[in-house]
């Protein structure tokens, strides 16, 4: 297991490597898990990376090969993308577009087989990310594993900060230089870096105008609509204001990641395969409203506005017009 002091040489000299965008980045604190400051950036809904928090330090072992002789002979869910980029989408809501086309397909086999298909993989071909709820279908040394997180620090955060209940851990196994583009989601998480390298961009809630997310009914809700490979300002001119965060991860780092914030993960390419943990909770629920609302709620509420409007008209394609017509000329 590398020392504290390994790991941190090791994130600098990761932080000259990493591929830098159009848009300036500001680092996330990096704290120990118990300095006050930690914790007032929790409460009040901040990132911040934790160091110390020895959660998933009985899986700071969890390497692809140890994974492969100690997990099992399960299935599990491989994600495959003809590029590096795994652009989730909602099989759910495919119908609502009937011109989609899922940018990743994904199937069931066995870690092993996964581990085969990395190990012999080739310029050109599909990269595979390996995503997968930690369930008691994996062999005993990882149950073992997975019972000797560190359970009592986590469930006191999130009764400290009043959060509902965790809702899945996943087993995260990527390939070298995969990335999840930029999107937010609906819950709060506390990210376990176990293996490898993996780089944050994050960005608060309230850039929601300057990443221009897909419609709520499309597939790719919550995802942005922007490539930061290659920015179309023209047809997303406000990404000219984006200002974002960076979290590089190391072994037995944990990010907070509180729930509406946009972020692009990558497993840092030339580092080798990624292992990570994350931990899902359902927020809290709202005690009582207090004005001025926090960008997170205004979120909320234009994607209960959209859902509204989507579902009274009953017909997606009525939505833009209906829109354009509310707003253009008149609130612009
Ligand atoms: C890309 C992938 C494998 C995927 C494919 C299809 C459906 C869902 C997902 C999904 C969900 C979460 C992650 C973990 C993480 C990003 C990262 O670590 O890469 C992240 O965004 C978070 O923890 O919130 C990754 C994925
Ligand atoms: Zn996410």
């Amino acid at each position: 297991m590398a020392s504290a002091s390994v790991v941190d040489s090791q994130l600098n000299e990761v932080a000259t490597k990493v591929k830098q965008y159009h848009f300036p980045v500001e680092s996330i604190p990096r704290l120990s898990y118990d300095d006050p400051e930690a914790e007032r950036l929790i409460r009040n809904e901040e990132p911040v990376i934790l160091t110390g928090t020895n959660l998933v330090a009985s899986a700071l072992q969890w390497s692809p090969e140890y994974l492969s002789n100690n997990i099992g002979h399960g299935t599990y869910t491989v994600y495959s993308s003809k590029n590096h980029k795994f652009l989730y989408y909602d099989d759910k809501k495919i119908c609502k577009v009937p011109t989609f086309t899922p940018p990743t397909t994904h199937q069931d086999m066995t870690f092993q087989d996964f581990l085969n298909k990395v190990t012999e993989w080739k310029e050109g071909e599909p990269y595979n990310y390996l995503q997968q709820s930690l369930n008691d279908s994996v062999g005993p040394q990882i149950v073992q594993d997975f019972a000797a997180f560190n359970w009592k620090w986590i469930s006191d955060e999130r009764a400290k900060n009043n959060w509902g209940a965790l809702t899945s851990n996943l087993l995260l196994v990527g390939m070298d230089g995969v990335v999840t583009p930029v999107h937010y989601d609906e819950q709060q998480n506390f990210f376990a870096q176990v293996h490898g390298f993996k780089r944050f961009l994050l960005f608060d809630p309230s850039m929601f105008g300057c990443l221009y997310p897909y419609p709520v009914f499309h597939p790719h809700d919550r995802q942005s609509q922007v490539d930061f490979d290659n920015p179309d300002f023209d047809r997303f001119p406000r990404l000219r204001e984006l200002k974002g965060r960076q979290a590089i991860l190391g072994p037995g780092d944990v990010l907070y990641l509180p729930v509406y914030w946009w972020h692009q993960v990558e497993s840092v390419p030339g580092y080798g395969m990624t292992v990570s943990v994350n931990f899902w909770y359902k927020s809290g629920p709202t005690e009582k409203i207090v004005y001025p609302l926090k960008p997170h709620q205004k979120v909320a509420m234009m994607r209960n506005i959209e859902k509204m409007i989507t579902e009274a008209l009953n017909n997606p394609e009525e939505v833009p017009p209906l829109l354009q017509d509310m707003v253009l000329g008149r609130y612009t």
